[in-house]
């Protein structure tokens, strides 16, 4: 289990040319306890995924620091898990050797190693599928082969940077259910960026909403709907709906301030 604390941060971009300098985030502060599922949403370009690439390590802040469980985060680390858009499967390795590549960094011994790539595949639905290569599977499951090669080295903290957004609508209704039952059956941190206030939602303990550019939080709401979720409460359950709204509402100040 692993709590994550973003304190003070703030993200200058520098360019030689001043009027190019990016202000991504601006004192930005958060504390994410352990076991946590965290939406982010906010304005396009207003620092979400920098926000998400310091808390995986992939950047350090201009100013202030993303601690996990008090320990600062100096670089990536295997405790700390990204899922990105793009899938980022190896093209050339079968989805069991895709799933396996975590687990041969760690020195996981070749037996364990099977039996830990069949249950992540077992619980993205893709037993059956092992020899496959990528580029045989349609986008869903090549999501979830990321799903399950990210959680197959244990990781404390997953870290997901829209992941459904290349999906259409059916198989992006399906993964969002998929990944609650994943959080639910093992507990770690999640800590999702989406532009979809509905998967927010129907996912998330707590969304923070940013701010247009230069990326701040502007507010943090709990989503106070009892677990286990069913599906049926994106369209019937009355806080769901009022909490859509007031965070769409939220969200849409802050576009009309971008574009304005
Ligand atoms: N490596 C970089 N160098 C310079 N500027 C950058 C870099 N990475 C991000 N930026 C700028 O920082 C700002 C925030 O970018 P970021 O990708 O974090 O936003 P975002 O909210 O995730 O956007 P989107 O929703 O469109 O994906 C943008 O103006 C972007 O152009």
């Amino acid at each position: 289990m692993s709590e994550i604390s973003v304190r003070n941060l703030t993200k200058i971009f520098e360019s030689q040319n001043p009027f190019e300098r990016v202000v991504a985030l601006d004192n930005v502060s958060c504390e994410i306890p352990s076991g946590q599922f965290l939406c982010i949403i906010g304005p396009s370009g207003c620092g979400k995924s920098t926000l998400l690439h310091a808390i995986a390590g992939f950047v350090q802040g201009t100013s202030g620091e993303t601690l996990q469980d008090g320990k600062a985060i100096k670089q990536p680390g295997p405790d700390r898990i990204v899922i990105f858009q793009e899938y980022g499967l190896f093209p050339w390795l079968t989805v069991a050797e895709n799933v396996e590549f975590g687990l041969l960094a760690k020195g996981v011994p070749a037996a364990e190693r099977k039996k830990i790539v069949q249950h992540y595949l077992d619980l993205v639905k893709l037993g059956g599928f092992e020899h496959r290569y990528p580029h045989e599977l349609s986008g869903g499951m090549r999501q979830r082969v990321s799903i399950a090669r990210a959680l197959a080295p244990d990781p404390e903290v997953v870290l997901m940077d829209e992941p459904f957004a290349a999906l259409d609508s059916l198989t992006r209704d399906v993964l969002q259910e998929e990944i609650l039952r994943i959080w639910e059956k093992t507990r770690k941190t999640f800590v999702l960026i989406t532009h979809n206030i509905e998967e927010a939602v129907f996912l998330g303990d707590r969304v923070i909403v940013m701010t247009a550019r230069p990326g701040r939080i502007k507010a943090q709401i709990d989503v106070d709907i009892a677990r286990p979720r069913d599906p049926s409460i994106r369209t019937s359950h009355p806080r769901f709906l009022e909490t859509k709204e007031r965070l769409s509402q939220l969200l849409r100040t802050e576009i009309i301030r971008e574009v304005a």
